[in-house]
């Protein structure tokens, strides 16, 4: 899947137009971005309908990353799957192209979406391998102005133009998260994620400052996803394995796996709106 040249409008629509010639790609309801290698998304997804996009997983952009999307199911639930991401430091922190793939996935129907990361760990309780869910987020380059929302507001695409940010990464998901964790007597830790622009590794010093606004974890990527993902009334719940993406790759993707089986059927859009207040 390569990021279309043109802006990220265009990019939703000619991807929308692409599959919709299609019913294989139609009336998705949950969706996934990013286990970090291919194989760990074959792992989960127990049916593959269609697959669309290119396998960088050789590529030299972001080691292990793919570039597809792959349309199955999990556990009888039809589930949209990113293998691999666009990073704004590969993009001209183009933050709204980086997100794009999440408007196309808001198109086909999702509602619910899973996402995950690899990062660093802030929190010096954190070892390595270990996993995260995320509560909450601190966006450095949206702070800065590098927000996906900057620009136009594209009606067409519905959802307010002041996102709020509050609660953005879902209650019920989380505990529910919580509790199979527990179940599978897996240890998982929860904090915020800090996301810096990259891609240069953050200083000790800025490791330091990370820690003092109260983060746990750091990576490049995902916040932007998220906040598309809130403008588009979904519900998103976030792993992210602390720096060690192949190695505990397993565990996090039972955990997934065991998580799609157990996730509520989706809200609609109306629903959410009237959730949030909007
Ligand atoms: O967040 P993901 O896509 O897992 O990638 C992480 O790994 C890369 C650095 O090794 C950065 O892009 C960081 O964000
Ligand atoms: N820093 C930033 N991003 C990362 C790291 C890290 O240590 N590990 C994985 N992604």
């Amino acid at each position: 899947m390569t990021p279309p040249a043109n802006d990220e409008t265009n990019g939703v629509d000619n991807t929308i137009s692409a599959l919709n010639d299609s019913k294989e790609y139609k009336h998705y309801d949950y969706s996934m971005v990013n286990p970090r290698n291919y194989d760990d998304i074959t792992k989960v997804v127990q049916s593959i309908i269609a697959q669309v996009g290119e396998d960088k997983a050789k590529s030299d952009i972001v080691q292990g990353h793919a570039g597809k999307l792959i349309f199955g199911t999990i556990h009888g639930k039809k589930v949209i799957c990113q293998a691999g991401r666009f990073h704004p430091y590969e993009h001209k922190m183009d933050l709204a192209l980086c997100a794009m793939p999440i408007r196309v996935m808001d198109q086909l129907g999702v509602r619910t979406l899973i996402v995950t990361n690899a990062a660093g760990g802030v929190n010096k309780s954190f070892h390595y391998g270990d996993l995260m869910l995320i509560k909450d987020q601190i966006f450095l380059p949206g702070l800065a102005g590098f927000s996906p929302l900057v620009g136009e507001h594209d009606k067409r695409y519905g959802g307010p133009r002041f996102v709020s940010m509050h609660e953005c990464f879902d209650k019920d998901l989380r505990v529910l998260t919580k509790d199979i964790a527990n179940r599978m007597s897996m240890r998982l830790m929860e904090g915020v994620y800090v996301m810096s622009g990259g891609p240069q590794y953050e200083t000790p010093a800025e490791v330091r400052l990370y820690h003092a606004v109260g983060a746990d974890a750091l990576g490049m990527s995902t916040c932007h996803e998220v906040v598309v993902a809130k403008q588009c009334l979904m519900k998103v719940n976030h792993l992210e394995v602390i720096d060690a993406a192949n190695k505990q790759g397993g565990k996090g993707v039972d955990l997934i796996s065991a998580l799609v089986k157990e996730l509520p059927p989706p809200m609609s859009k109306q629903e959410t709106a009237k959730l949030w207040g909007y």
